[in-house]
Order: structure tokens, then sequence, then C-alpha cells
């Protein structure tokens, strides 16, 4: 897809689920107004207080299977029993009129996410302090007998062994520290092009 340099960024954080990606990434776009969140596409069930088009396009498994026969991702994922995709039109349209977009992917689609913006993208991983932590975010966030649970736990291990092949790695003990670290790693980024 890169032809032509895109005018637009792609900021990208990947993290085990439960590290605190959405997190990092509402006050970041709070502080960085020339970055927009790229809302992906998923087979998932809305959690309370989501929205459509705000934290997901929620779609059924036809719907998103139509979408992948017709080329309308830039990369997709199956995962946790679900699908999880980037866009390409909405996409293509944020960085053809020069908006720098933040990205919320797992490892393996930010890593293809690279191989098609080799020169366009950033990736940030974001480490938990420990696994120990970890767990207790996705109990605080989705209750003991959340379905799933495990199998990100799981998932998280094998994603951790992804963080040397990222840009940069941040630890996200502290939020205030981390926002702090992220937000300066992206202005650097931006203001550096
Ligand atoms: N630094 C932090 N200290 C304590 N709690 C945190 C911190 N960062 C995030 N959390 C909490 O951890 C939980 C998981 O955070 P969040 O939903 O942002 O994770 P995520 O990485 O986006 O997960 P997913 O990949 O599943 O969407 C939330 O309840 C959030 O409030
Ligand atoms: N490869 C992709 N991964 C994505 C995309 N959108 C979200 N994600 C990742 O999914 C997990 C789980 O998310 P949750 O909202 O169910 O907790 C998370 O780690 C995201 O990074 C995408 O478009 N492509």
């Amino acid at each position: 897809m890169e032809q032509g340099a895109p005018k637009g960024k792609l900021i990208v954080f990947s993290a085990p689920s439960g590290t605190g990606k959405s997190t990092i990434a509402k006050a970041v776009l709070g502080q960085i107004g020339e970055l927009s969140f790229s809302v992906s596409a998923t087979t998932r069930s809305k959690r309370p207080g989501e929205e459509e088009g705000v934290h997901y396009f929620f779609l059924d498994k036809k719907e998103f299977e139509e979408l992948i026969e017709k080329g309308g991702f830039i990369e997709f994922e199956y995962f946790f029993g679900n699908y999880y995709g980037t866009l390409l039109d909405k996409t293509r349209e944020a960085i053809d009129s020069g908006r720098h977009l933040l990205l919320d992917l797992d490892v393996k689609g930010a890593l293809n996410l690279k191989k098609l913006f080799p020169l366009d993208s950033l990736l940030l991983f974001i480490r938990p302090p420990s696994m120990a932590v970890l767990q207790e975010r996705l109990l605080q966030r989705d209750g003991r007998n959340s379905p799933g649970l495990q199998e990100r736990l799981e998932r998280a291990e094998l994603e951790l062994g992804y963080a040397e092949q990222f840009d940069e790695v941040v630890v996200n003990d502290d939020l205030e520290q981390t926002v702090t670290a992220v937000t300066g790693i992206i202005r650097k980024y931006l203001t550096t092009l």
C-alpha cells in the first residue's frame, strides 16, 4: 500500500490484553491534538460503555468475512474466538488527508502493518510490570468469570516475546509516568519527520 509517501503517520500500540493500551491511548489522544484513534472492526460483543464507531465497528462473522473477501482490511487477525481488523478505506482516507492515526493492534497485526508502512509507522510495545499485575488488571476490568481470561493470560506470555521487534518499549507501571513517556516518544517522532 505504500505507493507514494502517505502524508499521515501510523502510531501503533501493542501489548498483552489488559496491560493498559486503551487507557494510555485515551490520555495520549487528549494531549496530542493532531492524532486520531483508528477504529477497528471486530466480531466480539460490546463491553458496557463501548459505542459503535467509537471503540469498534461491531460486525457479525458473516459481515466481517465478506469484508475480508472484498479486500477491505489492511490487516486482520482471529484470536479469543473473534476477528479484529484494520479497515483499509478509513485508514487510507486518514493518511491521505494528512491525519496521524493511533492504532491499538495485537503484536502480529502491528508487525504486519510495519511491513506495509516501514517508513511511516512507529511501533510501541507496552509491557505490564509483571504477569501478576496483568492478571489483576484483567480481573479488575473483566471480572473473575470473564470468558477468555485464561486465554488472554496465555497469549500474553507469547506476545511478550515479540517486544524486541518493536521500535520502542515502555513499561506501564505508574499510569501518569507512562502517559508522559509515551506522549514524549510520539511527539518526538512526529516532529522529526
Ligand atoms: N498504570 C496502570 N495502573 C493501574 N491500572 C491500570 C493502569 N493502566 C491501565 N490500568 C487498568 O487496567 C485495566 C486494563 O486496561 P485497558 O483496558 O486499557 O487495557 P488494554 O491493554 O487496552 O486491554 P485490551 O487489549 O484487552 O483492550 C483497566 O481496568 C485500566 O483501568
Ligand atoms: N490485529 C489487530 N488487533 C486488534 C485490532 N483491534 C484490536 N486489536 C487487538 O485485540 C486485542 C483484544 O481487544 P479487546 O478490545 O477485545 O480487549 C487487543 O490486544 C487489541 O490490541 C485490529 O484491528 N487488528
